[in-house]
Order: structure tokens, then C-alpha cells, then sequence
């Protein structure tokens, strides 16, 4: 049993603190937000952002930081990503060294373009910064229904550490050295999240969703890898699997987001009537920055960046990338020309 602090008590935040503790950790969960905390602990259900979900007695819920850290095993930061340099910040005096923190939100810093470790990492420098991502709505781990993440860690004893602590019969967790392929695939995937919902939004059809998919992973990985990922994570469960997941589920903000935009909204009516945050609006700025620093071509992410910010229509935007160059699929595989030429 370990003592853990959970930074954020969000949709997710409140989730990890239900399946920690049937895990049988004592886990505090801290809020910036004190009204959050009294109604926490008075209601042990957030009704707005995971309802039905009955927390369980022993968690404990506080709006000072510190109780939230100090002798805590290891401190989960589960906060939006527009809060994170912010929290670590908060954080950061009581952190003490080695203290592992294990972030869970996916997201890019707009201004920097640094990933949410990152961040973490140059706020409390004395922390032993991991990560945890997966395909895994909190809808329906605070359900019990099963799915796989990954932990990602600078050392296989913290990662496997996290693993140990996170396992249970309906939450399995796999174990990488590639905290920034899961990072990129974690954040990117949003942006092509919400291209799924404007897609669904437009009422296309299944086909334009498995194309989607497809391609985005094509554009995430190839960003991904020339940024120092490995491949092998952008075809896993924190690339492809959470894609899939995100760009599919009913209880996804990001495609919720886009639906709400391709049936006509603006991305700021979408963002309010979604209510929780939606990363992919933060993640699409950054990717289109990453992809022209990396010279990489996002087209998917260049079309998202149009639609949510300079106001082009999303039909506009869909008969753009169905009619740019002509292309082939993997432009490294060979024809194989050579050999029918000498038969
Ligand atoms: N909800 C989900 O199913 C999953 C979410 N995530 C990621 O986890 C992160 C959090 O997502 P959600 O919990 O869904 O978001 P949310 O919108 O439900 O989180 C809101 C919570 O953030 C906290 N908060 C608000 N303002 C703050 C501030 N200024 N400083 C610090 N904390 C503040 C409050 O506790 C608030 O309830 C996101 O990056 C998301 O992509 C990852 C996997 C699953
Ligand atoms: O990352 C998630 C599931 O793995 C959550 O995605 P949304 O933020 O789009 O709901």
C-alpha cells in the first residue's frame, strides 16, 4: 500500500483516485478550487464532470497543496495541461528529492512547445518526473471496464514502481523508456480527435474515420520520431490505441469538440458546451509550430489549426485534403521496377 497525492480533481483526476484506492492506496486528492473540495467530500460523487462514479470513503480531499505532497510515495498530476507549469510551480517547495510524480494529462505547452514533463521537470527539478497514458476514459475506468496504459519512467525501477502500483484486474499497465513518444502521441492524437469529430459532425461516414485515423497516426509518428520517439510507441497503445479511442468514443471532449464545430458551432461554443477542457484546441497550435520547426508535413493538424482559427469551413477543409497532391501511401517503399525490368 502506498500513499498517494493526486493533483487535480477533474473528470480524470477523480477517476485515478477511485481506482488507486480500490487498489488499496490511501489517496488525498487535492483541488485549487475549495468549493470543489467541500462538495467532494460532502457528495463523494462529482456529479458534473463523472457522474455516478461513488468515491470512496477513505480518499481524502484537500485545497492545500502541501497535504497533497509531503509524505506522499509518489503524487499524480492530473490537472488540464493549461495548469500544469502553474501547479508544478505550486508544488514545487514541498517536493522532496527523488519524490517520483507521475503526470497523466496530455498536452503541449503553446509558448514553449515543451511537453508536460518537461514543464515538470524544469519547475521542480528535484522530482523524478513519469508519465502514465493509454487509451482510458475516465468515464469508463470509473466503471471497471478494462483497458491497458503505459508508464513511461527515466529508470525501469520507477516505471515498474508506477506499474505495480497501478495494475489491477481491469486496469493493466505496460512499461517504455519513451516518456517523450508517449508524450507526443498522448497530445497529438487530440487535434486528430477533433478532425474525427468534425468529420462525424458533417455526417460523413465510417470510412472517413478509419481514413483519419490512418493518416493521423501517419502525421503524429512521423512528427514524433524526428523528435526523438520511437516508432514502436506511436504503433502502440499510447499512439495508435488512444488514438482509435479518442477519435471513436461517445465520451470523448476532443470529438465532442469537433462534432459540435463541423454541425456549425465556433470553437469557443463548442469549448463551453463540452465543459471540460478539450486539449486538442491547445495541442493544435503547438503541432502546426513543431511540424514547420521540424519541417514536417501535418496536413490533418494544418487543416484543425484553419478550421478552429482562421474561421474556414469545415467542408472546405475536408475537400482540401482529400484534393492535395496526389501522393503514394508509403513514400519508401520501392516498386520493385528494376526486377521486372530484367525478367
Ligand atoms: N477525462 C479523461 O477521460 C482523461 C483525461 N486525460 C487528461 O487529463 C487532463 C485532465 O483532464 P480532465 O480531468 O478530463 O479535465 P477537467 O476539465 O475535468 O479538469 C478540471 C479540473 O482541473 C482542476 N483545475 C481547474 N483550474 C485549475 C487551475 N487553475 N489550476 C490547477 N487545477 C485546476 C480542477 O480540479 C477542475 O475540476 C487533460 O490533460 C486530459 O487530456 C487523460 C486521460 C483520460
Ligand atoms: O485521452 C483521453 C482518453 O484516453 C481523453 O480524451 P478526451 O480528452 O478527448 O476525452
Amino acid at each position: 500500500m502506498a500513499k498517494v497525492g493526486i493533483m487535480g480533481a477533474g473528470s480524470w483526476g477523480t477517476a485515478i483516485s477511485w481506482l488507486l484506492t480500490n487498489n488499496r492506496h490511501e489517496v488525498t486528492v487535492w483541488s485549487i478550487d475549495a468549493k470543489e473540495v467541500e462538495m467532494l467530500d460532502r457528495e463523494r460523487e462529482h456529479k458534473s464532470k463523472l457522474p455516478g462514479v461513488k468515491l470512496q470513503d477513505g480518499i481524502r480531499f484537500t485545497n492545500e497543496i502541501r497535504e497533497g505532497i509531503e509524505g506522499k510515495d509518489f503524487v499524480v498530476l492530473a490537472v488540464p495541461s493549461p495548469f500544469t507549469r502553474s501547479t508544478a510551480q505550486r508544488m514545487c517547495p514541498y517536493v522532496k528529492e527523488g519524490q517520483i510524480l507521475v503526470n497523466v494529462a496530455k498536452g503541449i505547452e503553446e509558448k514553449t512547445l515543451m511537453t508536460l514533463s518537461e514543464q515538470i521537470e524544469e519547475e521542480v527539478p528535484q522530482a523524478d518526473v513519469a508519465v502514465l497514458s493509454g487509451p482510458s476514459h475516465a468515464e469508463e475506468v470509473g466503471k471497471g471496464l478494462p483497458t491497458t496504459c503505459v508508464v513511461g519512467a527515466k529508470t525501469r525501477e520507477t516505471a515498474e514502481y508506477l506499474q505495480k502500483a497501478f495494475m489491477s484486474e481491469v486496469f493493466r499497465v505496460y512499461t517504455s523508456p519513451d516518456i517523450k513518444g508517449i508524450e507526443l502521441g498522448g497530445s497529438l492524437k487530440n487535434v486528430i480527435a477533433l478532425a474525427a469529430g468534425i468529420a462525424d459532425g458533417l455526417g460523413y461516414g465510417d470510412n472517413t474515420k478509419a481514413a483519419l485515423i490512418t493518416r493521423g497516426i501517419a502525421e503524429i509518428a512521423r512528427l514524433g520520431v524526428k523528435m526523438g520517439g520511437k516508432i514502436e510507441t506511436f504503433t502502440g497503445l499510447t499512439g495508435i490505441g488512444d488514438l482509435i479511442v479518442t477519435c471513436a468514443s461517445v465520451h470523448s471532449r476532443n470529438r465532442k469538440a469537433g462534432y459540435l464545430i463541423g454541425q456549425g458551432r465556433t470553437m469557443q461554443e463548442a469549448m463551453d458546451e463540452v465543459k471540460m477542457v478539450v486539449e486538442g484546441v491547445y495541442s493544435a497550435k503547438a503541432a502546426k509550430q513543431l511540424a514547420g520547426q521540424y519541417r514536417i508535413s501535418m496536413p490533418i493538424v494544418e487543416q484543425v489549426n484553419q478550421v478552429l482559427f482562421e474561421g474556414k469551413s469545415p467542408a472546405e477543409a475536408v475537400k482540401e485534403l482529400m484534393l492535395r497532391d496526389r501522393k503514394e501511401e508509403h513514400s519508401a517503399l520501392p516498386w520493385g521496377e528494376e526486377d521486372t525490368d530484367t525478367k
